[in-house]
């Protein structure tokens, strides 16, 4: 498979190796404007790149129908946007706010973990998130997905960084240097504690979870989660 970087940093190297080991070939390594691109040679693009550029990047891919997924974080306000810009032109794309199968096993215990707590008013739940000091966004994309999860199966209004108001769920952010990716589901009462964590210990898992949903997605048209390439 021929793919297209959009973004080359830390996630875009990853991808490469992985890719390189798993017979794929690197046809563009892409910092800058994609619209100064032609991809029709690639069968696919994988784009991790910033959050300012994300939008445009994936409804380019849409543009000139190359599938694309997209792992980059802190633009999901357009996120709708974009899923229209694709149906409308017959692309395929797939978002997630974390490509680790371990993540999105997690995401499966979340859910039901808030289900079974609903009917326990005594616990307070909490999300605590632990990135590397050069992330960009807080709360990571994955304590957004963490918060909606609850919310949907809980009787949770919102979520709010650090300084949550009643029926909110509090998120905490915290910067350590070099710490891949952390997440934390905390359950509190007068008595005890309940914790989910998830721990990344690489980039890999994110790379390797981007590359089977590239694999899976090249020959499709559509809108996609990980959930459908996955389970
Ligand atoms: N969904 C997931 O599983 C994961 C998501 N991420 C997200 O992926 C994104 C990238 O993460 P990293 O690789 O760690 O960041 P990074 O900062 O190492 O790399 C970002 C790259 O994007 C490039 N770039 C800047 N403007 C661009 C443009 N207009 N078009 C294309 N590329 C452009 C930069 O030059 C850089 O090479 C972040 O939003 C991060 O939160 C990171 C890991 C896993
Ligand atoms: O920026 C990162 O590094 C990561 N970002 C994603 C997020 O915001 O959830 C996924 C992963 O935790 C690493």
């Amino acid at each position: 498979m021929k793919i297209a970087l959009l973004g080359y940093g830390r996630m875009g190297k990853t991808i490469e190796r992985l890719a390189t080991e798993r017979g794929h070939e690197i046809v563009f390594k892409i910092k800058d404007d994609v619209a100064n691109y032609d991809l029709s040679k690639a069968d696919v693009a994988i784009d991790f790149s910033v959050p300012d550029a994300a939008f445009h990047n994936i409804t380019t891919c849409f543009e000139q129908q190359v599938p694309v997924i997209s792992g980059t974080t802190g633009w999901l306000e357009k996120y709708d946007e974009a899923v229209e810009i694709c149906k409308e032109k017959n692309g395929a794309f797939i978002y997630a706010s974390n490509f680790s199968l371990g993540v999105n096993l997690f995401f499966e215990l979340n859910r039901k973990l808030a289900e079974m707590m609903r009917p326990f008013k005594d616990y307070s739940v909490s999300i605590e998130e632990i990135h590397h000091t050069q992330k960009l966004d807080a709360p990571s994309g994955t304590a957004i997905s963490l918060a909606e999860q609850i919310i949907e199966n809980s009787d949770k209004k919102g979520w709010k960084l650090d300084h949550a108001a009643e029926g909110e769920i509090p998120v905490r952010a915290k910067r350590i240097e070099n710490v891949p990716g952390t997440h934390m589901v905390s359950y509190d009462s007068k008595i005890d504690s309940i914790n989910i964590e998830h721990i990344a210990h690489s980039r890999e898992g994110f790379a390797l979870g981007a590359i089977v949903a590239a694999e899976w997605i090249r020959d499709k048209t559509g809108v996609f989660t990980m959930k459908d390439v996955l389970f």
